[in-house]
Formats: C-alpha cells, sequence, structure tokens
C-alpha cells in the first residue's frame, strides 16, 4: 500500500483503508472462528452417538437370545443332554455383540468373556449355539441392518467370538463385554445382565446394559430379590444406557428397535440411616456379613435388596436402591473390567460415585481385572464419603 502512495494524505487516507480491509478480515476471522468453535460443540455434543447406538442395539438384539434360552429352561424344554444354558446364552450373545462391534468399528479392541476352545472341541454344542446365533434378528430392517447382518457359518461365529481376547490396557479404544453376568441369577431364574461398555484411554465412555428380568416400573424392583422367579412376561426388561457426560437413561426392552428413553437419576437421601442398600446374591462374590456391618454402622435398618450381576448398579442409577455395596470376601481376588464397566458409567452419570474399599475410582487401565482395586462401594456423591468412612471401619482399614 505505501509504496503506492503520493501526498501525506495519501498516505493517512490509504492506511485507513488499509486497516478497514484488515478489520473487515479480522470481523470474518473471527466470524469463521465463532463457527468452528459452534460446530466443534456440536461435534462434542454427539460424541460417541454413533457407538452409543451400536451398543445399545447389539446388547437389545443379544437379549433376544439370552431370553429365549432362558424360557426354554424355565420351561423344561433342554434336553437333559444339552449343554448348560448359560454355556450356550453365554457363547451366543458374545458372538452376536462381537460381529455388531467389529462390523461398525473394525479397529477397535475387545475385552470379552468368553473365548471359543471349548466350542472348538464339542461340534454338538457348537451347532446348538450356531442353530441360535443364526437366526437371532431385531424386527427391524434398518436397526438389524446397522448392527450389519448375520454371520455367515460356525467358523466365522467361532472366530467372532474369539476377537474378545484382548489383553486391554490404558491406550486406545477397548470394548469390555459381560455376555451374561450374573450366571447364577440367570441359572436361578433372577437377575441377569448383557453389558458392554465403550473404555478410551481408560476412561469409560459408553455404558449399556440389558437386564431382561428387571421390571421396567423402577418402582417395582425394590421387591426384585433373592430366589424370585422373573420371567419375561409383559413388563419386565429394561435397557440402560450412559455416555460420559451426557447422563444416564433407561427403556424397556423390545425385540425390534430402540423404544423412547427416559433420563435416570439416583435419588436424593438427605439422611443415610433412610438408605436402601444393595448387594449380591452369592456369598461367594461380596462379604455380607461385612455389608451388614457396615449398614448398621450408618444406621441403616432396612434389609439389604439382594440382586445378582450388575442389575445392581442399574438399580441404584434408577433410584430403586440407593448403595451398593461389594466388599472383598477373598484378598486376593481381581474384579473383572466386564463386571463393572458399564455400571461404573452408568452410576456415575446418574448422580453416584463409584470406587473401591479405599475410596479410589476403579482403573480401568490395568488390562483384563481392576487389579489395581479392592471391592466396590457405589453410593449418590453426598453420601460416599461417609459410606467410604463406614466400610473402613468395618474392615479395619483406619
Ligand atoms: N470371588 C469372587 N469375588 C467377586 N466376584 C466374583 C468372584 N467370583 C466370581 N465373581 C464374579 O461375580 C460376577 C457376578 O457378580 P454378582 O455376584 O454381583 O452377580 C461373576 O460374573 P459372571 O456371572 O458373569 O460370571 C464373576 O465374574
Ligand atoms: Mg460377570
Amino acid at each position: 500500500v505505501l509504496l503506492n502512495c503520493g501526498t501525506k494524505t495519501a498516505v493517512s487516507r490509504k492506511l485507513i483503508l488499509a486497516s478497514s480491509v484488515i478489520a473487515g478480515y479480522r470481523l470474518r476471522l473471527s466470524a469463521i472462528l465463532c463457527h468452528l468453535r459452534f460446530s466443534s460443540s456440536i461435534a462434542a455434543d454427539m460424541t460417541y452417538e454413533h457407538e452409543r447406538r451400536v451398543a445399545e442395539l447389539a446388547v437389545q438384539r443379544a437379549t433376544l437370545l439370552t431370553k429365549k434360552v432362558f424360557h426354554e429352561k424355565a420351561k423344561g424344554e433342554l434336553s437333559k443332554d444339552d449343554k448348560s444354558p448359560v454355556t450356550k446364552g453365554d457363547f451366543g450373545a458374545q458372538a452376536l455383540i462381537i460381529q455388531a462391534i467389529s462390523k461398525n468399528f473394525p479397529e477397535d479392541e475387545i475385552v470379552a468373556e468368553e473365548e471359543s476352545s471349548e466350542l472348538r472341541q464339542d461340534s454338538a454344542l457348537r451347532s446348538e449355539i450356531w442353530d441360535l446365533v443364526k437366526d437371532i434378528k431385531l424386527n427391524d430392517q434398518p436397526s438389524d441392518e446397522l448392527l450389519g447382518g448375520s454371520l455367515e457359518n460356525e467358523e466365522a461365529m467361532m472366530a467372532v467370538i474369539d476377537q474378545g481376547k484382548s489383553l486391554g490396557g490404558s491406550k486406545g479404544r477397548i470394548w469390555a463385554l459381560d455376555p451374561i453376568d450374573g450366571t447364577k441369577g440367570f441359572l436361578r431364574g433372577g437377575q441377569y445382565a448383557v453389558c458392554l461398555a465403550l473404555i478410551v484411554d481408560g476412561d469409560v465412555k459408553v455404558g449399556v446394559i440389558g437386564c431382561p428380568n428387571l421390571p421396567v416400573d423402577d418402582s417395582e424392583s425394590l421387591t426384585v430379590g433373592i430366589g424370585s422367579q422373573q420371567s419375561d412376561e409383559d413388563g419386565k426388561g429394561v435397557l440402560f444406557s450412559a455416555v460420559q457426560g451426557e447422563g444416564a437413561v433407561s427403556r424397556p426392552l423390545t425385540s425390534a428397535g430402540l423404544s423412547p428413553s427416559k433420563p435416570i437419576h439416583m435419588r436424593p437421601v438427605p439422611d443415610v440411616s433412610h438408605a436402601v442398600f444393595c448387594e449380591g446374591v452369592e456369598a461367594a462374590h461380596s462379604n455380607q456379613g461385612d455389608n451388614a456391618a457396615v449398614a448398621q454402622r450408618l444406621g441403616i435398618s432396612a434389609p439389604s435388596v439382594r440382586l445378582d450381576s450388575q442389575a445392581k448398579y442399574c438399580s441404584i442409577a434408577r433410584g430403586a436402591g440407593d448403595i451398593y455395596l461389594r466388599l472383598p470376601v477373598k484378598k486376593d481376588y481381581q474384579e473383572k473390567i466386564w463386571d463393572h464397566a458399564a455400571g461404573d458409567l452408568l452410576v456415575r452419570e446418574a448422580g453416584g460415585q463409584v470406587t473401591d474399599i479405599y475410596g479410589k475410582r476403579l482403573d480401568f487401565t490395568k488390562g483384563r481385572t481392576l487389579k489395581d482395586n479392592k471391592g466396590v462401594v457405589a453410593a449418590p456423591v453426598a453420601l460416599q464419603d461417609q459410606v467410604i468412612d463406614a466400610v473402613q471401619i468395618v474392615l479395619n482399614l483406619k
């Protein structure tokens, strides 16, 4: 600009002109930046929406298989030489879910409970499971297509099951899958859950849990305890999900597409002595004596609600119960990441905190197990310190 200037006035006029051009560019630049910031905030909001949808539908589809097996068993339709229904349900659900994950997210790793060596040695069991897997479909074409259609044959089914062998760790995208959590509950006719979570660099980003035997109506679920023969008649079956930073929701399980969801929250507990606590049915999995001693210290007189599986996390997340205690029985037992990842996020997104007995957050970076944690204590954020305090006194940790 200055090179072409003649007089002083011309110089200043041209300088004014140049600065207004620059100001114009600045304005445009800031508008572009503003737009970019706005669109990236939309993008952030949409993060993991695809993962959540695939996970929800994959879990919902897998529950069609587990329910089929559960019914055959409940009605005594399984012949004597039929393999354990839990084995069929476990392998079948794992195959269906991993197939959907690997179709949609082929680069991701998967840490799942089962592997195929038993199936490779047992052709009868293999074909029983294949008969189940090949026919399971959601009764909604777009949803079924999103999951990527059916597996080709038995060999493909076993290969897919073995994609769950990842060692886990602190880096990358890793799915944690428990195809039937609460196997004892499944066999007993009680609670069980199909659980799937996406962990990214050690952080749980998405958690989905299908509970075919939980009542859709939250208020009924407190009565679902030990030995109750739940079947998936009308009004049973709930799908829970959460995405980090976006809250937790539940919706009735269906055999087709996803039904409308509603947000869920832990309920406010102004006085800890009025809290209801949940624990596992299996005395070998958590120390019911210690759990009771903690409840007593907190002034809780109501008996515990006993449920198998991650249905415990789901129940407190929707305010049907408040505290989940899983105090260790064996000192050296390492909890498995697939038993906790989805429930951990669900409770935290519903307004709770989940830690171990030392008050330390569950650490999903250590591989297939939570080897740096002991036990689980989940409660509304406002109560967590009080509960941990009671746990530590009971366990002589302080
Ligand atoms: N000694 C132990 N302590 C804690 N958990 C254990 C355990 N032995 C097995 N488990 C785990 O407890 C899970 C069930 O939890 P819950 O008792 O809350 O229903 C089991 O999952 P599976 O049923 O998928 O095998 C299994 O992984
Ligand atoms: Mg399990």
